[in-house]
């Protein structure tokens, strides 16, 4: 198997560490600052018990590659950016390859259905960071992290059992699953608060509106009949395999969404965060109001180009309230 890691950022950047140290044939797709980074010195990867420069080759467009037929397609953008990238690589004339899609929410798999026949939905439990060009940070011991993946909407294939031998041994643990959806549903309420720690910051104590969003997401999952599996810190995986830890002379910024307002991405992923949970309520019937001010809280932050930790808790309140 090659892996074409498509977007090399916090994620990207992980998997194509792991598989280049695991011996697997890597060409990432990148573009700006990050691309010219790791052409001329590599991609420096960082965590608590690890911290290596790998070089692997990278491109700035599909239209690039030659295609192979055992090419896996790693998508590791924000969701907002997959549509794009899609159709960059229907463009270079891709069609059978599988398309994994490494992302959090539940949109880029049916994005990517419409357009591509073999789809296969990861659920990405693996914290990191991309601030500096050419540089990527994990904050997990002994691995960066852990997938679960398989075909979507369900089942697994030999794509799913190729990439997980091509994970195997490395610093990302696979486990093929036949429900990954209900695990990316798991994942997305944990993501529900991605917002409230870009606006408000790590130190702030956000718990309860933490638990009000998933309560919203709960009862619209049982409306929709949706299933999913905890993958939070519950999850006794995570025990072995995921330890938090610090990485020297490196700030914790935050989650993803904090760390595109601090890179000033000009856009957030909270339309496919709260936003999905907004759109399923519609659907089903039921009020969402939290999300739906987080959503809204989300593009405002975005378009003005907020830094994170830009709002005291008692705005917030106020805006909620409002
Ligand atoms: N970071 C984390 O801890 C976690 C993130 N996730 C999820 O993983 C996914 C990826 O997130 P993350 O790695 O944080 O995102 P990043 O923003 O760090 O990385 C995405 C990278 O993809 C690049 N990119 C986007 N479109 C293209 C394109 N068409 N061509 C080339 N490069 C492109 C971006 O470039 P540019 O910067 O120029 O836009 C960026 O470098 C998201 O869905 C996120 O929610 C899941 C679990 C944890
Ligand atoms: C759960 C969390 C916050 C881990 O970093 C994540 O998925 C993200 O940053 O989007």
């Amino acid at each position: 198997m090659r892996a074409i890691v498509y977007g090399v950022g916090a994620i990207g950047g992980a998997v194509a560490t792991a598989l280049s140290k695991n011996g697997i044939e890597v060409i990432g797709i990148a573009r700006g600052a990050q691309l010219d980074a790791i052409r001329e010195n590599g991609l420096r990867m960082r965590s608590p018990d690890f911290d290596e420069r790998v070089r692997f080759d990278c491109v700035s467009d599909p239209a690039e590659i030659d295609f192979r037929e055992d090419d896996a397609i790693l998508l590791c953008m924000k969701t907002q950016d997959t549509e794009a990238a899609l159709e960059r690589l229907r463009a270079a004339g891709v069609v059978e390859q599988p398309i994994f899609c490494l992302q959090n929410g539940v949109e880029n798999e049916r994005i990517a259905l419409r357009r591509f026949p073999n789809v296969h939905a990861l659920c990405v439990m693996l914290p990191a960071s991309f601030l500096e060009p050419g540089e990527v940070v994990g904050w997990c011991a002994p691995r960066f992290g852990m997938f679960d993946f398989g075909r979507y909407p369900s089942g697994h294939d030999a794509a799913d059992e190729a990439l997980a031998k091509a994970f195997e041994g490395s610093m990302i643990e696979p486990f093929v699953a036949d429900d990954a959806m209900a695990s990316k549903y798991g994942k997305l309420l944990m993501n529900l608060s991605n917002i409230l720690q870009a606006a408000l910051g790590r130190e702030v104590d956000y718990k309860d509106l933490s638990e009000r969003l998933k309560a919203e997401a709960i009862a619209v999952y049982e409306a929709a009949g949706i299933a999913w599996k905890d993958v939070s810190a519950a999850d006794p995986r995570r025990d072995a395999l995921m330890k938090t830890g610090e990485v020297p002379d490196v700030p914790r910024v935050g989650g993803s969404t904090a760390q595109s307002l601090a890179r000033g991405a000009g856009s957030v992923e909270t339309d496919y965060l709260n936003g999905e949970i907004s759109l399923l309520g519609r659907l089903h019937g039921v009020a969402t109001p939290l999300n739906d001010a987080m959503t809204r809280l989300g593009a405002r932050l975005a378009r003005d180009g907020a830094a994170p930790a830009s709002l005291e808790r008692a705005e917030l309140d106020a805006l909620i309230a409002g």
